[in-house]
C-alpha cells in the first residue's frame, strides 16, 4: 500500500505537553441523523495510559479512526504530539501504532513477514528490522513460531502479534482498540503486563475497552463519551468519588411488583436508587417511579444478576454508612412484605460511574 502524499512538512512549533489534543472534533457520516463525534475536546498527556470508554456506538472507534488517520473529520482539529493528523497524516503515522479491534494481519504472510513488512512500510531501515522483529517476538512470547502461517495462530497469539506489529516502528504512542476482547485470562494478563511495560518505557497509550476492570486497572485517566460527546474525564478515583453517594447497597429483593423507588427513597441516607434488572420478562415493575435507568442493562460486575423470575435487583447510592442504612431499608421492605434475598455493600466502581453517566452498561 502506498503512503498518501504529505501536503507540507509538519511545523516546528514547540511540542505541547499533550500526546493527543482534540478540539471541537466533529464527524458526521453521510446519511446519519446525528454526529458520530459531536464537538469532542480532550487531551491525552504524554506517557499516560488513557482509557476511552463509552457504550456501543458512542464514537470511540471513530475518534481513534480520526487520530490514526483512517477517518477524515468533518470539522475540528486532532493532533498527535502537535502534528495535525489531517494535514500531516504520514508524519502522524510515524508517531503512532495501532492495534485495531479486528485482526487485520496479512494472511498471505507469515508472522515474521507481518512484522518486517510493517516496519518497511514505516521506513525502518532493513538493518534494524530483523533485530526488532526478533526482540518483539521474544517479548510477546512468540519465539519459535515466527515463520508459521498466521492461520495456525490462536486468537491470543494473533492479538500478541498485532501488538508486536504495531510496535515495530517504535511509535511514541499506541492506540489499542479493545485489546483483550475474546482473550482467555492468561492472555489477558499477559497483554496487561506488556501495556504496563510500555507505559514504563514512556509510550503513551490510548485504550478503548468494554471491560471496566481493565480500564480501572490500567488507566491513569479515563474519558467517558457518549453520543460523540465527553461526559467525564479524570482518574478513576476522581470519577468514583464524584459520584453521588459514596457507598452502595446492592440488594436483591424477592418481589418484582414493588414500587421500590417510592418506598425506599424516603429512607434516611438513601440518595438515589437504580433498578438493575428484573427477572420479569415484561416491563420492570416501577409504577409511579422514574423509568429504571438500567432497565436494559446486564448486571454490574460487582454482583450477580437477580436471576430468579420473582427477584429484583436494586442499587442504592448512600450518603451515610451502609450499616446504618441497611436496618431501616430492611424494616421498610418488611412492612411491604418484601424479603431481601441478597445484600452486598460496596464503594462505587468505575462501572457505576459509567452507568450513572450513560444509563446503560457497556456490554
Ligand atoms: N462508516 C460508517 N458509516 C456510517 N455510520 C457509522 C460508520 N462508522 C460508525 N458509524 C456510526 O457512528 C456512530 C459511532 O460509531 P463508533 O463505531 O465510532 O462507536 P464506538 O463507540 O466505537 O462503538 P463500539 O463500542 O460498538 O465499537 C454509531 O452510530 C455508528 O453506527
Amino acid at each position: 500500500m502506498a503512503a498518501p502524499q504529505e501536503r507540507t512538512a509538519p511545523s516546528d512549533s514547540a511540542v505541547k505537553n499533550a500526546a493527543v489534543s482534540i478540539e471541537s472534533l466533529v464527524k458526521s457520516y453521510p446519511g446519519r441523523s446525528s454526529n458520530a463525534v459531536d464537538g469532542l475536546s480532550l487531551e491525552v498527556r504524554q506517557g499516560e495510559v488513557f482509557g476511552l470508554l463509552g457504550p456501543n456506538g458512542a464514537g470511540k472507534s471513530t475518534t481513534i479512526g480520526i487520530l490514526t488517520t483512517r477517518v477524515i473529520p468533518t470539522s475540528g482539529t486532532a493532533r498527535v504530539f502537535d502534528v495535525d493528523v489531517v494535514s500531516h497524516p504520514v508524519a502522524a503515522r510515524r508517531l503512532l501504532g495501532v492495534v485495531p479491534q479486528v485482526n487485520n494481519l496479512d494472511r498471505a504472510l507469515n508472522a515474521w513477514q507481518n512484522l518486517t513488512f510493517h516496519a518497511a512500510y514505516h521506513g525502518v531501515p532493513r538493518s534494524l528490522r530483523k533485530a526488532k522483529a526478533a526482540q518483539l517476538m521474544e517479548s510477546f512470547g512468540l519465539s519459535g513460531r515466527d515463520r508459521d502461517d498466521i492461520a495456525t495462530y490462536s486468537g491470543g497469539m494473533a492479538q500478541r502479534l498485532l501488538i508486536a506489529r504495531a510496535l515495530m516502528h517504535d511509535p511514541r504512542m499506541l492506540f489499542l482498540d479493545e485489546p483483550t476482547t475474546g482473550l482467555d485470562p492468561q492472555s489477558r494478563l499477559f497483554v496487561w503486563d506488556r501495556i504496563r511495560e510500555l507505559r514504563a518505557a514512556g509510550v503513551t497509550i490510548v485504550l478503548t475497552t468494554h471491560d471496566m476492570d481493565e480500564a480501572a486497572e490500567l488507566s491513569d485517566r479515563v474519558g467517558i463519551i457518549d453520543h460523540g460527546r465527553l461526559l467525564a474525564l479524570g482518574t478513576v478515583d476522581e470519577l468514583t468519588h464524584g459520584l453521588e453517594g459514596r457507598s452502595i447497597l446492592d440488594l436483591t429483593i424477592g418481589r418484582v411488583d414493588l414500587p421500590a423507588h417510592d418506598i425506599l427513597s424516603g429512607v434516611e441516607g438513601v440518595e438515589s436508587i437504580e433498578k438493575i434488572e428484573s427477572g420479569n420478562s415484561g416491563p420492570p415493575g416501577n409504577p409511579g417511579g422514574d423509568p429504571p435507568p438500567w432497565g436494559q442493562s446486564p448486571p454490574a460486575a460487582t454482583a450477580p444478576p437477580a436471576a430468579e423470575s420473582n427477584q429484583t435487583r436494586l442499587r442504592l447510592y448512600l450518603s451515610r454508612d451502609p450499616a446504618l442504612v441497611l436496618g431501616p431499608v430492611a424494616q421498610t421492605l418488611a412492612k411491604h412484605d418484601c424479603p431481601i434475598t441478597r445484600v452486598q455493600i460496596g464503594e462505587p466502581s468505575l462501572e457505576d460511574v459509567f452507568i450513572s453517566l450513560t444509563g446503560r452498561s457497556l456490554r
